[in-house]
């Protein structure tokens, strides 16, 4: 059987998300962002369309980076107002069944132990389909907001990650054994306390002599994403990651990341299938080519070019307004995304300018759109997956519902007439799904923190 290809949906809790300006589109309804209906609504959606899973991206700051302001943000809906996503999750679970949900969580500023017991807590509640992906974010105003000067170098971002893993590790897998809970009336006996184990961790940030509140959930550890792809990036996502979030214009680029964290992974004595790579994609589709195309043309009428070059700032660290429109941005010291700094250099050259970035952010953002018949959208798919080794696709909105609705009615059935698309859900927890197996394989470092029984 020819492998299969993934989708999830790419949102986020808030208005404007990736491609900045489209909420204006009079079809657009992302303004319902903060109405549990519109959330549920599109759950079904995506669990009729067999979509895998829901992602759900998050920042913790306001983007103030343009012109050292909030106000363009606040203007255009960039990122903010943003809702909590962990909040979404019971709503769309309690409307399906099979649907993974793939949750933004920024660990700099919550204590392990506590962020542990929610994500159990959902895990619990979805049956197993919960998924983390792990950030340590890239925003000063975040910082600030709780207290700090600014945000951690880069690279020390990563260390503490490691040391945060390793404490919620050891409280997913390593305190209560699974079969710690006996819930036997007549005994009146609930827990077997000789099977559940209190957690000591003594490290250079975080120190927990504690029992983990919750009792082992389907996944126990939930679906680990990583997205980041600089070289402290990558060691970390071969590290931990189970699914990594890509982006990339470049087929070159995108192949070169996919087989590097592949091997790092293997060096690390996990498979480099242990690993599912998402690629960030944008696709505006239609019957034909020109019905693509006169819907692209739609669309663009409402993108924002302050907008987008709003979130590329926060996002790379960089003020583009401190620069002239033909003058070389100078990128050297950013502490935020810096692959996506890489990936601007890639795609426009070192030297590139305020200009040509603009020129670039045809629908609102760096993701420029596949415009394409659906037919051409399952060619261009294909070759992706074959050239560059990704496994699947986030797919960025562009106008909801009917982006997705399109990729529902119009994409997905083709793949799955040439095999490449699953035409029912298969059972249990989102990793049993993606993996075959619903808890950690024992090779990854998350397993060496499980209990040992007697
Ligand atoms: C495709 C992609 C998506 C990301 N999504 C988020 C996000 O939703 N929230 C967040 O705080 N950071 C997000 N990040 C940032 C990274 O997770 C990471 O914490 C950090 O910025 C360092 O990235 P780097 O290793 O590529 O330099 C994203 C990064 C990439 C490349």
């Amino acid at each position: 059987m020819p492998r299969q290809i993934h989708f999830n949906a790419f949102d986020m809790n808030c208005v404007g998300h990736i491609q900045q300006g489209l909420w204006a589109h009079p079809r657009d309804r992302s303004m319902e962002y903060n109405r549990i209906g519109y959330w549920t609504d599109y759950a079904q959606r995506l669990e009729k369309g067999l979509f895998d899973g829901i992602f759900l991206a998050d920042v913790v700051g306001i983007y103030d980076v343009l012109s050292g302001s909030p106000a363009p943000a606040l203007r255009g809906a960039v990122q903010v107002p943003v809702n909590d996503p962990m909040m979404l999750v019971p709503a769309m679970a309690a409307v399906t069944q099979h649907l993974g949900f793939g949750v933004t969580a920024n660990l700099m500023y919550e204590q392990p132990f506590l962020f542990a017991r929610r994500m159990a807590t959902l895990d619990h509640l979805t049956g197993g389909r919960i998924g983390w992906n792990i950030v340590t974010g890239y925003l000063d105003s975040a910082a600030r907001a709780i207290g700090m000067d600014g945000q951690m170098a880069h690279d020390d971002r990563y260390d503490l990650a490691d040391e945060y893993m390793e404490v919620v590790y050891k409280l997913w897998e390593g305190s209560w054994e699974d079969d710690a809970v006996v819930a036997d009336r007549g005994a009146h006996l609930y827990a077997d306390p000789a099977k559940v184990h209190a957690v000591h961790h003594h490290g250079r940030q975080y120190k927990v002599d504690a029992v983990h509140l919750c009792e082992p959930s389907p996944q126990r550890s939930p679906v680990l994403y990583q997205a980041g792809s600089s070289p402290r990036g990558r060691q970390f996502a071969a590290t931990h990651a189970e699914c990594v979030f890509v982006n990339g214009q470049k087929k070159e680029g995108v192949q070169e990341i996919v087989s590097d964290i592949r091997t790092r992974a293997e060096a690390l004595g996990r498979r480099g299938d242990d690993i599912k790579v998402f690629l960030g994609a944008t696709i505006v589709t239609g019957r034909t080519e020109k019905e693509a195309r006169d819907k692209f043309e739609d669309y663009r009428r409402y993108v924002s070019s302050e907008a987008a070059l709003t979130h590329a700032a926060a996002s790379m660290g960089i003020d583009f307004n401190k620069f002239d429109w033909d003058e070389p941005v100078e990128t050297g010291k950013s502490e935020a995304i810096t692959s996506n700094i890489k990936a601007m250099d890639r795609a426009a050259g070192p030297q590139w300018t305020k200009r040509k970035l603009l020129e670039q952010m045809v629908l609102g953002s760096r993701q420029p759109p596949l415009v394409a018949s659906a037919d051409q959208v399952v060619d261009w798919l294909v070759d992706w997956v074959d050239t560059t080794g990704v496994d699947g696709f986030n797919l960025s909105r562009t106008v909801v519902p009917e982006c997705f609705d399109d990729i529902i009615e119009l994409v997905i059935p083709r793949l799955q007439e040439r095999g490449l698309y699953k035409t029912a859900y298969s059972e249990g927890p989102l990793r049993q799904k993606l993996f075959g197996t619903p808890r950690l394989p024992d090779r990854h470092t998350g397993a060496s923190h499980r209990v040992r029984h007697g």
